[in-house]
């Protein structure tokens, strides 16, 4: 027998528990639901959409709601015969300008893999840089009308623009602007409630028109939306109760993210697999030392994929705590940190954000497990201090994997020299 055998005593179908599955109905969201559908409705009403605002924490399904949502409004929509609902939709993680959106987004509608139009742009892909923006913006514009219809346009991670957001303004203008026939209705979707203020009163009052929040889940939301995957992911003769209750407390606890929960008992199913594996015979459970030591392996994960996903600003303020952990001087309070962040972020090519904005990516990296805030007022209460929660190491290896435009290496060559990595 080779190494590799196949074994089912513990995953009836393991993909239930992974991210990429499509549940057929959402548990626990029915009223958030409501109110979004509430919120499309005038596209099945043949009216102008309205541009809708999806805010709430990471994992609460937000994504998840959109594609059904939107699944079912373009089958419900074939009833009609006087509209017809086309869709397009574009992940902005890594898009940091608004050209950089609108180019990708006219590759969307040109790309034949990624349609779901019904209708084909047949024209050829434009480049990821150098078009004039008038000329990129005619592109989109030929798109549109091409396409036609109810166009709904769904921008998810939609704060990884930053504050090159022009697009967020024209875009949703783009009708009245090039007179188009077509109905444009735009879904944005953030993790990053502190980007909504950030943008401005004119881009606020286009794109937020409807504005819904998905809050983070309790324990007893996430234990039904697990209990309904595990009906599905396990064997029926696996006990998996303990392990489900105790998966979701851990989420809930943590973020209260469905994913995390997700992540969690996949893990531990993993973990008691390999258990099964070992000593063959008796009855198999996954329980909760399994779901223990699963979900310090999420955490770890978490944090390193959480630095992957950051904004451009964000990594930056990360990269101005490695700078001042590398010199053995963190913790450090935020106006030190604003006044370092701005030569950091000129020294990489970007315009400094202001110390308003900074605070709220340092509250965000805490909330992310990321950095931490440290007291050290000798109890008088100020908190305004931060360090880093993880490995220097650990983070600029995931910069170096993924950040390689940011100048991470004399950091590191300093932390080398203190013997700190
Ligand atoms: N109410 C739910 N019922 C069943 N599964 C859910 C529910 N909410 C989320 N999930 C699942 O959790 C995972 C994460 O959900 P989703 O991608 O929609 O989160 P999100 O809010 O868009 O997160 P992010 O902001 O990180 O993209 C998906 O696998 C999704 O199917």
């Amino acid at each position: 027998m080779g190494r590799f055998r196949r074994e089912s005593h513990v995953f009836r179908t393991r993909d239930v528990l992974r991210e990429d599955y499509q549940p057929e109905s959402l548990e626990e969201r029915g009223e958030k639901l409501d109110e979004y559908a509430t919120a499309l409705q005038p596209i099945i009403d043949g009216n102008q959409p309205d541009n809708i605002f999806l805010y709430g924490p990471t994992g609460v399904g937000k994504t998840a709601a959109t594609h059904q949502l939107l699944t079912e409004l373009r089958s419900d929509a074939q009833a009609y015969d006087d509209i017809d609902v086309q869709l397009v939709e574009l992940n902005c993680t890594g898009l940091t300008s608004s050209y950089q959106v609108a180019s990708n987004l006219v590759n969307e509608f040109r790309n034949p893999d990624h349609q779901l139009t019904s209708v084909e742009v047949d024209r050829d892909p434009i480049p990821e840089t150098g078009y004039p923006q008038k000329r990129l913006m005619r592109e989109l514009r030929k798109d549109l009308e091409s396409v036609g219809g109810t166009i709904a346009i769904v921008l998810d991670e939609i704060d990884h623009i930053g504050s090159d957001d022009d697009i967020l303004y024209e875009l949703p203008r783009a009708r009245k602007t090039y007179d188009l026939d077509a109905k444009l209705g735009i879904i944005g979707i953030s993790n990053d409630y502190s980007f909504r203020d950030q943008l401005g009163a004119r881009v606020i009052d286009t794109l937020c028109e409807e504005e819904i929040t998905f809050p983070p889940y309790d324990a007893t939301q996430l234990t039904a939306i697990l209990e309904k995957r595990a009906e599905q992911a396990f064997h029926d003769d696996v006990e998996t109760t303990a392990a489900v209750r105790l998966a979701a407390a851990y989420a809930a606890r943590d973020r209260g993210s469905a994913r995390q929960a997700l992540d969690i008992l996949r893990k531990a199913g993993d973990l008691a697999k390999r258990e099964a594996s070992e000593n063959t015979g008796g009855a198999v459970a996954v329980d909760e030392a399994h779901v223990e030591e699963a979900n310090q392996l999420v955490e770890q994960q978490q944090v390193l994929e959480g630095i992957r996903s950051l904004t451009q600003h964000a990594k930056l303020t990360l990269l101005t705590i490695c700078a001042i952990e590398a010199r053995e001087e963190s913790p450090e309070r935020t106006r030190v940190i604003h006044d370092e962040y701005q030569q950091v972020a000129l020294a990489n090519g970007y315009d400094p954000l202001k110390r308003r904005r900074i605070h709220d990516h340092l509250s965000n990296l805490d909330l992310n497990g990321i950095l931490s805030q440290v007291d050290v007022s000798n109890g008088r209460g100020n908190k305004n201090y931060y360090e880093l929660d993880i490995s220097l190491e650990s983070v600029f290896q995931v910069f170096e994997e993924t950040a390689s435009e940011l100048e991470v290496q004399p950091i590191r060559e300093h932390a080398v020299r203190k013997g700190l990595v």
